[in-house]
Parts: structure tokens; sequence; C-alpha cells
């Protein structure tokens, strides 16, 4: 195994509370985990443990209620993060290129630049011939790829994905894992992955963390021994997907039971 690169997002003892009118809910506990430069990982858990929310404190979008959050910024001229969100947060007033424009001209990027580098992801998405049609009008794979497009256009140093192939159906999702696969293989950028499944962590992870039930903690993080590039066909075949599979269902089954 290759040794460990610099670490690029360290959590240390965060804790996130809730505060409501109907009292207030424990979300994350005393949460401790590094994130590598350029590695790939999965963060799963039984619903409502909080992955999400973790993710949300990544991105900025949530400030944690005690502990700290590290995120190395390397590159002023790029973006520290991007977020792709499960529900396809794309325009829908927009057309497929200009939605992958706009965070490219927000940064500064000229319009004729801006174009070729659209084009440029949308084709990396197979949208090529879609660029001037409106999401509304092309199926939720499409969309979500077309969200994925506008994450990476801007190339940011990490990427955060909660659940991005949720909503999609069985077999687009397993052609989206394997186009995730490949573009994360040419591009290596930092990834953290939200999902619920095991053999979507396992296909596409370096790492997993596994979490417990709320409050949100690290119950542990399995190392994932495939080598790259990754033939999917290949992994999901291996003996050893098999009995890691089965280490982590029985590590979130004991999470899913009550205390
Ligand atoms: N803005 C909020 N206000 C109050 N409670 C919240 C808020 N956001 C999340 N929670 C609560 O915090 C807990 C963790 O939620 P979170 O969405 O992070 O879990 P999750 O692991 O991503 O769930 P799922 O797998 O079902 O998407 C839940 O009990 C949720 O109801």
């Amino acid at each position: 195994m290759p040794p460990p690169q610099p670490v690029k997002i360290a959590v240390r003892q965060l804790g996130k509370v809730f505060s409501g009118g109907s009292g207030s809910v424990r979300a994350l506990d005393e949460i401790v985990l590094d994130v590598h430069d350029g590695e790939f990982l999965c963060l799963l858990g039984p619903s409502g443990c909080g992955k999400t929310t973790l993710l949300r404190v990544m991105a900025g979008l949530e400030r944690p209620s005690s502990g700290t959050i590290r995120i190395r910024h390397d590159d002023p001229s790029r973006p520290l993060s991007a977020v792709v969100f499960q529900d396809y947060s794309v325009f829908p007033w927009k057309t497929i290129r200009e939605n992958v424009i706009f965070p490219l001209l927000q940064k500064g990027v000229r319009r004729t630049r801006a174009k070729e580098v659209a084009d440029h992801w949308l084709a990396q998405l197979d949208l090529s011939g879609f660029e001037n049609a409106y999401p509304d009008t092309v199926s939720g794979g499409m969309k979500q790829r077309v969200a994925i497009a506008r994450a990476l256009a801007v190339e940011p140093e990490t990427l955060l994905m909660d659940e991005p192939l949720a909503a999609l159906d069985a077999q687009l999702r397993l052609l989206l894992q394997e186009k995730l696969l490949e573009l994360w293989q040419a591009n290596q950028n930092t990834v953290v992955f939200v999902t619920h499944s095991i053999d979507e962590a396992l296909l596409l992870g370096d790492r997993i963390a596994v979490m417990s039930a709320r409050p949100g903690r690290i119950a542990t993080v399995i190392d994932v021994p495939f080598a790259r590039p990754r033939d999917p066909d290949e992994i999901r075949a291996s003996p050893d997907f098999a009995l890691l599979r089965d280490e982590i269902w029985h590590r979130l089954r004991r999470e899913l039971q009550p205390a």
C-alpha cells in the first residue's frame, strides 16, 4: 500500500447540535477523521447518523457546535470545494451548457473560455449534443451528470458528494458509478462521497468511514484493498469484494440495532 498523502481535511472532536423549538438534536459527536490529498473517502452509515451534516460542515454550509475542521487550501485560483447533492441541484431556467458556464463566470473566467471548459466537461460526462437542452427535458441521470460536470468544471480542490446517485434507478446508478470511477482515476480529486450503498463505497472508495447511529461518530475506517485502475466487473466478482461487503454489513447491522 502506498504511503498516505498529506492530510487535506482534518476533523477533530467535531460535534453538531441542532437546536429548535421542539428541543435539540445531537447530530454529530466527537468526530475525528482525516481525508488525504487525492483520496476518495466514502462516508457510510445508518439513516440519520449525520452523514449529510458532516458533509455540510466540510462544505462550510453548517458551523460545528464544537471541535474543529481544517481544510488546506493550496491554490487560491481554485475553489476549495464544490458540492453535488442528491437532488440534481441544477438551474431549470438555464440550458445545460449555461448551468456549467455559470460558476465559471462567477470565478472570473471569460465567457469564450468558460464555454470551452463547459463543453469539455459535458463531453466527459457524455452530454455532448445536449448543451442547449433545458434540464427538465432530460432524464434524472443526465441532470445529475450536469451537476457533476458543473462541479468538476471549476476544478475544486475537494469534491463533496451527498448521495449523488441515490435517486437514480439501479442500472443507471451502475453506469454512473463506472463513469465516476473513470473520471476520478483520470483526475484524482480529493473526494468525500456520502452513500448508503456498501457496493458503491467498495467500488469507488480508497477508504470507507463507517458511522455509528445518532449521534454520529466514526465507528471504524476500512481500507479498500482493490488496486487502481479498477475494473468494476472484476471487482464485483472478486471474493474480497464479497468478504468486505459482509464485514461492513455486519458492522452496519450492529449500528442499526437498537441498543
Ligand atoms: N437543520 C436541521 N435542524 C434540525 N435537525 C437536523 C437538521 N439537519 C439535520 N438534522 C437532524 O440531524 C440528524 C442527522 O441528519 P443527517 O441528514 O445529517 O443524517 P444522514 O446520515 O445524512 O441521514 P440520511 O442517510 O437519512 O440522509 C437527523 O436526526 C436529522 O433529523
